[in-house]
């Protein structure tokens, strides 16, 4: 059994902490808040060890009926591997602790490539990640890239990439951001983060990116156009689309036009927190123009794409699989996750 700690049990973190568990070959050992909030509670209702980070604060937590596990130097001690998702660029300063006991660990998107000098995609680079001691899950607009880039470029080649982001303006449950009433240009400038962060997969391939944030809560919705090295064929990209373990395709017929809808859906589909973990090709929109510019739009569940990530980016350092295809399905099977 690999032993992982999840540090920072917040939106991603608690999603990675069930994911990890419901796993036959991976075990939760802790997770670690800093408050004994509502997150804190559902830590201790499903049975994982809380730990926190500033000790002083083990009353506030007894308190409020919670066992305190130890500190988190102590989960990181009693760890093989650490997923940790405490908010961007708090997760860097982290780095000397994972050092100091020789531990694995992973970052997610919010922290910069150079804290791990590798980022991870499971349908681009599994295979890199072996024998690695870091190792960073790239953001979830860019896993979303990532993985329909890798499956057009194995079609066709991709030639270039030219792709838009609108990104939802917080996640549901944070009171706190907005915009409330706004389209914000995030950022201004050209380009956005997301296009140099594919490359730190991807690095042959030529993208630009742009990103604004819209007053929604659920999912981002890319634009995608990408120019082929060949002549492109619809019925073969839909077919690869269905095919992929982590991409799956909005079937016209549904009527499915928003992420609203795609929310509902995921919802009856008796998904844990309505999470979608595929990326969403909507079918009515895949279109080759000129025989050469493939056209899509792809819906993004913000809070769902990077946490299968995390469980195959376990597998890949620690070596529980040896090929991408072995550790997604094993994912995907104990998840019970078959793709939209
Ligand atoms: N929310 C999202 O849509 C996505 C977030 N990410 C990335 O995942 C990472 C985590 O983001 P979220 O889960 O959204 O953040 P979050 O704010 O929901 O959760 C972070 C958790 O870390 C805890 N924490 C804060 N400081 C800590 C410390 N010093 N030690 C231990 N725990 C601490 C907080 O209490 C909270 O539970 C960031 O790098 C973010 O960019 C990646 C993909 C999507
Ligand atoms: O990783 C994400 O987005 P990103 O791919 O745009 O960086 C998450 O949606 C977190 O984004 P946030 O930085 O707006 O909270």
């Amino acid at each position: 059994m690999i032993k992982v700690a999840v540090n920072g049990f917040g939106t991603i973190g608690k999603r990675v902490a069930d994911a990890v568990s419901a796993q036959t070959d991976m075990e939760i050992i802790g997770v670690s808040k800093t408050r004994p909030s509502h997150e804190a509670m559902i830590a201790q209702k499903r049975g994982y060890p809380l730990y926190i980070a500033d000790i002083s604060k083990k009353e506030s937590f007894e308190k409020a009926g919670m066992k305190v596990a130890g500190t988190v130097e102590e989960m990181v001690r009693a760890a093989d591997i650490i997923v940790d998702a405490t908010p961007g660029g708090v997760g860097a300063g982290n780095k000397a602790m994972y050092e100091k006991y020789g531990k694995m660990a992973i970052w997610q998107g919010g922290e910069e490539h150079e804290v791990a000098g590798y980022s991870f995609n499971s349908s681009c680079n599994f295979a890199d990640a072996r024998g690695r001691q870091f190792a960073r899950v790239v953001s979830c607009n860019t896993t979303g890239l990532c993985r329909i880039i890798k499956l057009a470029d194995t079609a066709f080649g991709v030639k270039k990439v030219r792709a838009t982001m609108v990104r939802r303006g917080a996640d549901p449950g944070d009171a706190k951001r907005g915009p409330v009433d706004a389209i914000v240009l995030n950022p201004v400038t050209i380009p956005s983060h997301h296009g140099p962060d594919v490359q730190t997969v991807l690095p042959e391939i030529d993208i630009v990116t742009t990103a604004l944030v819209v007053p929604t809560t659920f999912m981002h919705m890319h634009i995608i156009q990408m120019d082929l090295k060949e002549t492109g064929d619809r019925g073969k990209f839909l077919k690869m689309i269905a095919d992929h373990p982590r991409i799956g395709l909005v079937k016209g017929y549904t009527g499915i036009k928003s992420t609203a809808e795609l929310r509902e859906y995921a919802s009856d589909l008796g998904r844990p927190r309505s999470d979608l973990w595929e990326s969403c090709v909507f079918e009515d929109s895949v279109s080759i123009v000129d025989g050469k510019e493939l056209y899509l739009f792809q819906a993004i569940h913000q809070e769902a794409d990077v946490v299968v990530e995390n469980v195959d980016c376990i597998r890949a350092m620690t070596g529980g699989a040896s090929t991408a295809e072995e550790s997604v399905a094993m994912t995907n099977r104990a998840l019970g996750f078959e793709t939209i």
